[in-house]
């Protein structure tokens, strides 16, 4: 690494056997984009990776979850169509589910293969990278002196300590649960967050005997109460959930009737209660942890705070300080998500190159996120507790139940509430968070309205078709609008029960 004072590289140093503008290690989302862009501007770039070549996101996470979530879907409709008249009972034909994850999982990481295949073999070195103490890239038997580095290593499960030398065989984690031959017949799942959800109730849809373990009263880090119990109220009523308990100890013992062997749970339940829980599989849910303990950063001088994230990041960029180093995707533990981690590999491949104008792509993006259990569960812009803290911002909060409304209720899917945080002092909308039917598109609109400053009234100006779910968005709407005693327009607050 050159300009940095304290891990100074001397370029005569015998060891080096490369000098690259820029090292990606890590060819996840994040590296991919990033070594794309640096690589149209510089010609010696190299991105090195350990282990598959395929991201997380399409391997072991949003794909593959995604496409199990499909096949539920598909099972839950088919078993719950009595109150249109129609009774059926699905037939799961469990391995053909698993194969149809992986299958179509295939399809996806052949794109990925294709363009990485395309790239020359000198810029790819397949191993583990360590930084050293004089700032040089280890990878292998290579030492390479990087002008630049851009740290693209993704995050891994977070395993609570012991768990997986206890449960063995009987542990998943989200890099394991899609290589499973055929259904299991029980699981428990630990983490009610984004990852515990969507998969608890995907499994549970397709017929295993889900329980859900969270240690806190809340799911998917909800930190609007009214929503999160809401999203409780609606989930619980197909999911085993036990929120709020505490999990003492897990292992494996023989089966009733010495049937083989099982895992088991020892939990107190939210009453204090000492209850065990006994079945197939534990799939730990309970986190996941930046890949950055074993890289070697502190010896470019990036000093990570509490929760391993490094200090003075760029948020635009990823850029530590003035170093010339990047940290990019869930390697930063800022945002762990998809869009996130390819904007900013996206970025820092050209702000690597001095190419500073590309780099800018567009302002620092909203907050926004959704998670695809059903009802689905988003957040965004500001959270309701972020908001109280600032005694500057005056806001309301309009609401809209999606018990009674009317689209949602023809559909058979009408659980869910939204809440949207508008401001008095600006008549915009500062966030919002939701469960409910067609979340993911709300979401997105109101992510618009956020990024591009849109008032209510301008959102309120636009067409709502009837009958449609999005309705309700508008009903929500009004309701900030009046609680705001804003007289844009003339209509009242309606109920949108039509
Ligand atoms: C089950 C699941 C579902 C998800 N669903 C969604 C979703 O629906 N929507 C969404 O937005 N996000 C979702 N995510 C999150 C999303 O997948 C991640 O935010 C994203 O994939 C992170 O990309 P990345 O490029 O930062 O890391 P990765 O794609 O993980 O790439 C990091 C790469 O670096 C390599 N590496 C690590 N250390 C080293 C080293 N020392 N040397 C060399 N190489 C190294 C790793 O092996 C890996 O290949 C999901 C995640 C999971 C697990
Ligand atoms: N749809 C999506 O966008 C999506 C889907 C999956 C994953 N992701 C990303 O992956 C990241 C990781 O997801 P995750 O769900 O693993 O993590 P998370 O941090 O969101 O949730 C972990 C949950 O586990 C609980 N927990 C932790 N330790 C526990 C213990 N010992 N006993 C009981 N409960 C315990 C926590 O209270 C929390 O509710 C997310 O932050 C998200 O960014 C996104």
């Amino acid at each position: 690494m050159k300009n940095q004072s304290d891990t100074a590289v001397d370029s005569t140093n015998h060891q080096v056997t490369r000098k690259v503008s820029v090292a990606i290690i890590g060819a996840g989302t994040a590296g991919q984009n990033a070594f794309r862009q640096a690589s149209k501007i510089k010609d010696d770039v190299v991105i090195i990776n350990e282990g598959f070549w395929t991201t997380t996101c399409v391997t072991v996470g949003c794909m593959p979850s995604k496409l199990l979530i499909a096949a539920a879907d598909r099972a839950h409709d088919a078993n719950h169509s009595a109150e249109f008249g129609i009774h059926a009972t699905a037939q799961i034909d469990g391995k053909r589910v698993m194969e149809r994850v992986r299958d179509e999982r295939s399809h996806f990481e052949s794109y990925l293969e294709e363009q990485v295949d395309s790239w020359p073999d000198h810029k790819k070195i397949a191993g583990h990278a360590h930084i050293n103490k004089q700032g040089l890239i280890e990878v292998n038997d290579e030492v390479i002196e990087a002008e630049k580095i851009i740290v693209a290593t993704g995050s891994s499960p977070f395993i609570p300590e012991g768990w997986a030398d206890k449960l063995g065989d009987t542990l998943l984690t989200s890099d394991t649960v899609f290589e499973l031959p055929d259904l299991p017949k029980s699981m428990a799942v630990v983490g009610a967050g984004a990852i515990g959800l969507e998969l608890a109730q995907a499994f549970n849809r397709l017929g295993v005997d889900v329980t859900l373990f969270n240690r806190v009263k809340k799911v998917a880090g909800l930190k609007d109460p009214d929503i999160s119990n809401k999203a409780i109220d609606c989930l619980s009523r197909e999911l085993t959930m036990h929120l709020g308990s505490k999990i003492n100890n897990v292992g494996v013992q023989t089966a009733e009737g010495n049937k083989g062997s099982l895992a088991f749970i020892d939990y107190e339940d939210s009453a204090g209660e000492t209850q065990q829980w006994q079945g197939e599989y534990v799939l730990v849910a309970t986190g996941r942890r930046n890949n950055i303990d074993e890289l070697g950063v502190e010896n470019l001088g990036v000093v990570l705070d509490e929760k391993n994230r490094p200090k003075d990041l760029s948020k635009k960029t990823g850029q530590i300080g003035d170093l010339n180093v990047f940290i990019v995707g869930d390697a930063n533990a800022n945002i762990p998500l998809l869009h996130v981690a390819s904007d900013e590999g996206f970025s820092a491949g050209n702000m690597v190159c001095d190419n500073k104008d590309a780099a800018y792509i567009r302002p620092p993006a909203v907050p926004f996120s959704i998670v695809f259990c059903s009802p689905q569960i988003v957040n965004v812009g500001m959270s309701l507790p972020e908001i109280q803290q600032d005694p500057e911002l005056e806001y309301v909060i309009g609401r809209v139940s999606f018990d009674n409304q009317g689209r949602s209720r023809v559909m058979g899917v009408n659980c869910g509430l939204l809440h949207i945080y508008g401001c008095k002092k600006t008549d915009k909308i500062l966030g919002a968070s939701m469960v409910g039917p067609d979340a993911e598109y709300i979401g997105h609109i109101l992510a618009m309205a956020i990024t591009n400053d849109l008032s209510i009234k301008a959102m309120l100006d636009t067409p709502f078709y009837h009958p449609t779910i999005l309705e309700g968005l508008r009903t929500a709407l009004r309701d900030v609008q009046y609680k705001m005693e804003i007289p844009f327009q003339s209509q009242d607050t309606q109920k949108d029960n039509s």
